[in-house]
């Protein structure tokens, strides 16, 4: 589905992804681990196209779109939630939903995903809690039918239980259809439990690749913390 050949990128003159290649097949979920400033955002900026690469390709479907701009990259299936991302604040649950919603019944489906919701459909999304938002946002993008979800730091600042929650949807969503997912993430234990392979990116560079799974979690701790 998605695909980085040798990028790297950066800003102004100032690398911050040296080399880095990475692959994303249909169906399947993968994550990005690294801790603070390694360039996970980054990385998902190129990937989007909200940042040009200084060299390196990036493929959606075996086709280059290197140049095209993120709403042609849209258009192919990306949807991206970006970290601390908040829907209109002013806006409540449900008005936030059907901005995007291409059919009334879509929104109940996402509410299968996250019953939650449905239990706040009038309230304000800036009354929301962190754990509430973030998956309002993940609704919200999911509503627009990506083939590729890309999630930056899910649970970036929320409880645990709703940690689980995000877990129990990223699975069951590339368990029952085509869904790609491409997830950063500093928490490790959730990033490896909620995918089927692994990148670890230290300073700009991926130093550690495998497959998914909670038996991998202490290899990439051990990894991630020299
Ligand atoms: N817009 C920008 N202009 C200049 N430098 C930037 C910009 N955004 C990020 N950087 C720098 O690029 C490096 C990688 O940042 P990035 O946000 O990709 O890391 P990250 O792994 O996502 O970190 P975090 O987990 O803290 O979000 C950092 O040194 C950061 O200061």
């Amino acid at each position: 589905m998605l695909e980085l050949q040798g990028v790297t990128a950066g800003y102004g003159r100032t690398r911050v992804l040296h080399d880095v290649s990475i692959e994303v097949p249909t169906g399947r979920a993968v994550s990005v681990m690294g801790h603070n400033g390694a360039g996970k955002s980054t990385l998902l900026r190129v990937a989007t196209g909200l940042l040009p690469v200084m060299s390196g390709r990036v493929l959606i479907d075996g086709e280059d779109v290197t140049r095209l701009p993120p709403s042609k990259r849209v258009r192919r299936g990306l949807g991206y939630v970006p970290q601390g991302q908040v829907s209109f604040p002013q806006m409540t649950t449900l008005e936030n939903l059907r901005l995007v919603a291409k059919r009334p019944s879509d929104i109940d489906e996402v509410f299968e995903l996250f019953p939650v919701l449905k239990e706040l459909l009038g309230r304000r999304a800036g009354l929301l809690s962190g754990g509430q938002r973030q998956q309002l946002a993940i609704a919200r993008t999911l509503l627009t039918k990506p083939r590729l979800l890309v999630l930056d730091e899910p649970t970036e600042g929320i409880q645990p239980n709703i940690v689980a929650d995000i877990e129990r949807v990223i699975i069951d969503l590339t368990r029952r259809s085509d869904l790609s997912v491409l997830l950063v993430e500093q928490h490790v234990g959730f990033a490896l439990r909620s995918t089927h392979s692994y990148y670890v990116l230290q300073s700009g560079r991926i130093t550690m690749t495998g497959d998914g799974g909670a038996d991998a979690v202490d290899a990439v701790r051990g990894a991630m913390a020299i």
